[in-house]
């Protein structure tokens, strides 16, 4: 249980990755300011989180049960929350989703929007109108810069994370009046078991309804190149980590949050030119031009990149 004192901090999504590295570094604070509720849909889950959290296991961090996409587990889990008093919701639980989109089910898509966008409001339905009346609390949302700027094959992904990011714009401006802050964290590529799944599932995707030119673009242009691109620019967990408790930690916390600034000219050059066309051709030569000649763009993202734009994203140092 909380301290008095301590903010009550819950997180989904925490056996592995992202959240568990969010867990992990709010328990062990050195001022003991919060008590995190680790939350995942699997407690069989849960030793690499208890192995990692240490001793501060029962003390300021505590494991509960939670499904994002079950009406039930989320109302049961907060109802068991003392007063049902949370101070920072972490919305945290996602999952991806990549291939060409006339080979995936209809039924698989729908999956995505449950967990990536519908979790989230199941989440935020149960918890926010308690802080409305608190007048007080931070609701933040891992979203993506793919919730800004589309990624090609990540069709279905991508439109969870921009119904999200609209979602938020919407909320945003109504909780200002309630005191209760509402914040996005945008990450770029992240080494979790998400790029291990998306190597898997592309392997493993026979791209049923296909044709084989977009099998080709898909399997063999797209995957070395998006590989490239986690190699090069890819973040850790706990960078994603001290980025967000950074943003809890601060007096005004800023609405978006980049986290890493190789993506911001990405980001840029679509608010750049309002026709859209300077994005779509720029990806375009990127992927189909660029790729293979020298292992995507690389240089051009780090060309792109001036000590300007760095000050536009939260940086984890
Ligand atoms: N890695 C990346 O490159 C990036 C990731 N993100 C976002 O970061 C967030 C975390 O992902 P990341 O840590 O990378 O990936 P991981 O796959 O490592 O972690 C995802 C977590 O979400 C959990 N989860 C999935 N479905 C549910 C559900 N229905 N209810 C509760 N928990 C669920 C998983 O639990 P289980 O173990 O049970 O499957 C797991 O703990 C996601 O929202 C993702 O979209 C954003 C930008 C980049
Ligand atoms: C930038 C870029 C590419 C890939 C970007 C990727 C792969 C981004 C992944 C982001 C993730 C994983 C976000 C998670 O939410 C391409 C299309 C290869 C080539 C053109 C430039």
């Amino acid at each position: 249980m909380a301290s008095p004192g301590q903010k009550v901090v819950l997180i989904t999504g925490c056996s592995s990755g992202i959240g568990l590295r969010m867990a992990v570094m709010l328990a062990k604070d050195e001022k003991k300011r919060y008590h995190v509720i680790a939350t995942m849909r699997d407690l069989k889950r849960k030793d690499k989180l208890v192995e990692a959290a240490g001793e501060t296991y029962g003390k300021t961090l505590s494991l509960a049960v939670l499904d994002v996409c079950t009406d039930e587990s989320v109302k049961q889990c907060i109802d068991s929350i003392k007063d049902r008093h949370v101070d920072v919701l972490i919305n945290n639980a996602g999952i991806g989703l990549v291939g060409p989109v006339e080979s995936i089910p209809i039924e698989e898509m729908k999956k995505v929007f449950e967990t990536n966008f519908f979790g989230v409001i199941r989440m935020i339905k149960e918890v926010m109108p308690d802080m409305k009346k608190r007048r007080g609390g931070h609701i933040i949302v891992v979203s993506s810069v793919m919730g800004l700027q589309g990624v090609v094959f990540n069709d279905v992904y991508a439109a969870s994370k921009f119904a999200m990011e609209g979602f938020c714009e919407c909320l945003a401006v109504q909780l200002l009046k309630f005191n209760v802050t509402l914040s996005l964290i945008e990450p770029g590529p992240v080494h979790t078991e998400f790029e291990a799944k998306m190597i898997q599932e592309v392997k493993q995707r026979e791209c049923p309804g296909a044709d084989p030119d977009t099998v080709h673009y898909f399997k063999n242009v797209y995957l070395p190149s998006s590989l490239d691109i986690f190699e090069a620019l890819g973040q850790t967990p706990d960078d994603i980590a001290k980025c967000t408790k950074k943003v809890i930690e601060a007096s005004s916390p800023r609405f978006r949050n980049l986290t890493n600034p190789l993506y911001t000219p990405i980001v840029a050059m679509k608010y750049a030119d309002e026709t859209g066309g300077l994005s779509v051709h720029a990806f375009y030569h990127m992927l189909f031009n660029m790729g293979s000649l020298m292992h995507v763009s690389m240089t051009a993202m780090k060309y792109l990149t001036c000590g300007c734009l760095r000050s536009r994203t939260v940086s984890p140092n």
